[in-house]
């Protein structure tokens, strides 16, 4: 039975057993293809055999008669012994052993959705892509085969991305001739390509492409029908549908977006106490109201390589509680990261340690904060808009208040993409390893600060981890500043908001052959 996921996509690190499952099945493969060589050499032998003793049936040769009855009782039995032999029933056991452990279903859809997620939200060329140009950035790989194109494309096509769609199925026909028996073993052909390009482009609404499609198909009875069925319509006005649904969410714009660069902003040397005094903290300024900086250099490499190393094996798909109390697991696509929580005795030194830098960063407390939280993104990994405070704070969870402050390592670069986001400060905090990133959620009078929601933007090439601890709100009593002191805080604007990411002109794009 295929289990359900083994959740190989949404954490760059368990990604590794998926490289090394490959090696076992090429070097497998590769055993099997050695065991058909041998046995196909035996059977040439035995044919080499065969043909001579023909030669020799009329001859009365005493060498040949006795050659004759030597064959005849020893090696055709042998060769009839290695004809009934499966001759590589060692390989067919491990090629069995090692399915369980393949990616499934859910696995391999969750990468093609990170693939759409990433196209759609930076606009990428589809040809681009599919040869390794990421935006501005050329990769080292081998161009994606017309079985890649054809699935990616076929993703769009479920989620009704009909132009994406088509587009993706065009490369998919322009590279099948490149390995058209590949395409066969898996039971498809070019007609398939043609069907699909002719369903993507007739949804939307270009019925006369589609009946190119159509005229291009080897002739039967299914493409005749269909031909005639799309002259018809093509007799209609084509009435293009929208090339992308709208989505109610904002991380797509929000991440594509350029944003200017902001002024007045400092760097300082935080030598708030003793022990700073001696070892200052470098402060950089992101934004200024409300604060949002970032410390450097606060956590090193062996740390971070031994945090890493206490959570790889601990990261789980993230899960939620539904109405009727029951945690389910999370499979809706608006968070692609595992996640863990490392309790205080793991490594106490270590912890305390990052604890007491949070506390030397931030002058607040740690008392009753929450476990440090290890996060680590998948392929196309991204977590959308969202607010780390809790709007309800009746559970349990919240006794020790709401989170009034996030402090966020960064244990790693991403190479490009990946950024933490914030849409309504036009702020994008590129990662810095090492790094430790702070804003406050909360006003002072305990109220959500809406500036602050954010985002976790696609990577698009990179691996992204994380350390996060989150303060609660009680400790902070007699720490944080007084309510009084509130500065009024600028009305939200959700029009305004929604133009800035939706506004965009999303008349259907023209399109081209
Ligand atoms: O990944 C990031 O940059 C932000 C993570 C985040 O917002 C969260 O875990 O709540
Ligand atoms: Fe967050």
């Amino acid at each position: 039975l295929e289990p359900e996921s083994h959740d190989y996509a949404l954490a760059q690190v368990h990604m590794l057993p998926l490289l090394q499952l490959k090696e076992k099945a090429v070097g497998n493969l590769k055993n099997y293809a050695i065991s058909l060589k041998n046995r196909l050499m035996y059977i040439k032998l035995a044919i080499d055999q065969v043909k001579c003793l023909k030669k020799s049936t009329n001859s009365t040769s005493i060498f040949d008669k006795f050659k004759l009855t030597r064959l005849l009782h020893f090696d055709l039995k042998k060769w009839v012994e290695i004809l009934k032999e499966n001759p590589a029933i060692k390989e067919i056991a491990i090629s069995q052993s090692l399915r369980p452990k393949m990616a499934s279903k859910i696995d391999y859809y969750e990468g093609l959705y990170a693939i759409n997620r990433l196209q759609s939200t930076y606009r990428l060329e589809h040809t681009e892509m599919a040869n390794g140009l990421l935006g501005e950035r050329q990769y080292r790989t081998k161009p994606w085969s017309s079985l890649e194109c054809l699935m990616v494309g076929y993703v769009f096509y479920l989620d009704e991305k009909f132009q994406g769609a088509e587009r993706w199925f065009q490369l998919a026909l322009e590279r099948y001739f490149k390995n058209p028996k590949l395409f066969e073993i898996f039971g498809w052909n070019r007609d398939l390509i043609l069907k699909l390009l002719m369903k993507a482009s007739q949804s939307s609404g270009r019925y006369k492409a589609a009946l190119g499609y159509a005229e291009r198909a080897k002739s039967n009875c299914y493409w005749q029908e269909q031909i005639t069925r799309l002259k018809n319509l093509s007799m209609q006005p084509e009435v293009l549908k929208p090339a992308e649904p709208k989505n109610k969410y904002k991380y797509k714009p929000a991440c594509r977006m350029q944003y200017p660069d902001k002024h007045n902003l400092h760097c300082r040397y935080l030598k708030s106490s003793p022990f700073l005094k001696l070892a200052p903290i470098q402060v950089e300024e992101l934004n200024l109201e409300p604060p949002i900086n970032m410390y450097h250099n606060l956590i090193n490499e062996k740390e971070i390589s031994v945090l890493k190393n206490l959570s790889s094996a601990h990261l789980k798909r993230s899960q939620f509680v539904t109405e009727d109390n029951t945690l389910v697991k999370d499979f809706s696509n608006l968070r692609t990261c595992k996640t863990m929580r490392l309790q205080e005795n793991v490594n106490e030194k270590l912890l305390k340690n990052l604890n007491q830098r949070i506390t030397d960063a931030t002058g607040l407390s740690v008392l009753e904060s929450e476990e440090l939280q290890l996060t680590n993104y998948g392929i196309g990994g991204h977590l959308y808009e969202h607010q780390d405070a809790s709007f309800n704070l009746s559970s349990e969870f919240w006794n020790s208040g709401n989170r009034v402050i996030t402090a966020l390592f960064y244990l790693s670069d991403v190479a490009q993409g990946g950024e933490t986001l914030f849409p309504h400060l036009d702020l994008r905090v590129h990662t810095q390893k090492g790094s430790l990133l702070v804003w406050d959620n909360l006003l002072l009078n305990g109220s959500i600060d809406w500036r602050v929601e954010h985002i976790s933007c696609p990577i698009l090439m990179g691996d992204k981890w994380l350390a996060t601890k989150w303060l609660r709100e009680k400790p902070q009593m007699f720490i944080r500043r007084c309510p009084l002191k509130l500065k009024p805080v600028p009305e939200f604007h959700k029009e305004a908001f929604e133009q800035k990411f939706f506004g965009e002109n999303d008349q259907p794009q023209q399109f081209s052959l």
